[in-house]
């Protein structure tokens, strides 16, 4: 109960919370999806519900990681899992990436993760973002992020790894890598994914500056790739799925591996030393500080 006490949801939402985690003590959940009439159930985890349509070959994945979507290690084992399982389905052909809960698409990195644990818990948690984001960016899946709420630094990650991202037009839905702001650097391939989707001088700035972009910047510096009224946008990102799923399949895998290839292996050669990269960074008692008291900003943001 504690736990969800500090959460602003609906009534409605700690109902459906109190049934999904009942269901994931049970093990993994299904339940038939709404009005289908497919055959196609929504499965899931207790943090990433998916809704497929085997009609359509697309599935709507969301998010659900109260309070914020923060990426937990959890939520990272469960996304990838989840992940997996589509490119393991020969009827599906694209995801929708989307958020659960209100207002927040991800708050990227869990902070939680990266204060006061030991080396080993470090590398763990790495290596599952690491795992993510490889499958993410070179799954041979269109997936298109629908981002209806903020989406700083590892949330800003996932929805760059998408194809394409709309965007929700309300200004508290910022979008950015941040990571300065905290004191901390983004690694190579964050800034490579921004890179490769803003350019070199626009990552350049943006990074050095830890700068998140209301919708109207995002659009205009091509972080997003289409900004649409709050409520509209998981029907955008249907829309767009129909111009993407247009184009024969083995020509747009072929061509999205050509595009990616490149970045991804950059990681994939030096994954050992990226994490080790990463614990002796976060073991800098100066990092320690400056990430808790980051947290403790944001903790008494509220008081
Ligand atoms: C040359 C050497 C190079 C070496 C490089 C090597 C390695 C690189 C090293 C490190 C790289 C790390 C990369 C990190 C990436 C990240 O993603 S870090 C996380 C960045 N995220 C943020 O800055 C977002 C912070 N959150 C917010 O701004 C807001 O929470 C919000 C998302 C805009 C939502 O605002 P609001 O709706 O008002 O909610 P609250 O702020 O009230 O938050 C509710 C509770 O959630 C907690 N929380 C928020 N964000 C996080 C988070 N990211 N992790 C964990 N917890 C989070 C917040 O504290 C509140 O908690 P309480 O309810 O108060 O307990």
């Amino acid at each position: 109960m504690a736990l969800l006490a500090g959460l602003r949801v609906p009534a409605r939402s700690l109902l459906r919370a109190g049934a999904r985690l009942r269901d994931a003590a049970l093990g993994r959940w299904e339940r038939a999806a709404g009005g289908g009439g497919d055959g196609a159930r929504s499965f899931g985890s207790q943090r990433v519900l998916v809704e497929p349509d085997a009609a359509t070959g697309v599935a709507v994945m969301k998010l659900w990681n109260p309070p914020v979507n923060s990426l937990s290690l959890d939520l990272l084992t469960e996304l990838v899992i989840s992940l997996e399982k589509l490119e393991n389905e020969k009827t599906f052909r694209g995801i929708i990436l989307t958020s659960d809960l209100p207002g927040i698409f991800s708050a990227g990195l869990d902070l939680t993760e990266m204060c006061g644990r030991n080396p080993a818990h470090y590398a763990e948690y790495w290596k599952a973002l690491q795992e993510l984001w490889l499958r993410l960016y070179q799954t041979h899946l269109v997936v298109i992020a629908a981002i209806n709420g903020a989406s700083p630094a590892g949330g800003c990650l996932l929805a760059l790894s998408c194809d394409y991202r709309v965007l929700a037009d309300n200004p508290k839905f910022i979008i950015g890598l941040n990571e300065t702001l905290l004191g901390i650097v983004a690694p190579f391939w964050f800034k490579d994914t921004m890179i490769n989707t803003i350019g070199h001088r626009a990552t350049e700035r943006a990074l050095q500056l830890g700068l998140l972009f209301r919708p109207a910047e995002a659009l205009q510096v091509g972080v997003v790739d289409q900004v649409v009224p709050e409520g509209q946008v998981q029907g955008a990102a249907l829309s767009a799925m129909t111009q993407w799923l247009a184009i024969p399949d083995h020509a747009r895998q072929l061509t999205k591996s050509m595009m990616r290839k490149a970045t991804a292996d950059r990681l994939l050669t030096q994954r050992e030393a990226d994490i080790q990269n990463f614990v002796s960074f976060l073991s800098r008692d100066s990092i320690q500080k400056a990430l808790q008291v980051y947290l403790e900003k944001l903790r008494q943001k509220k008081g």
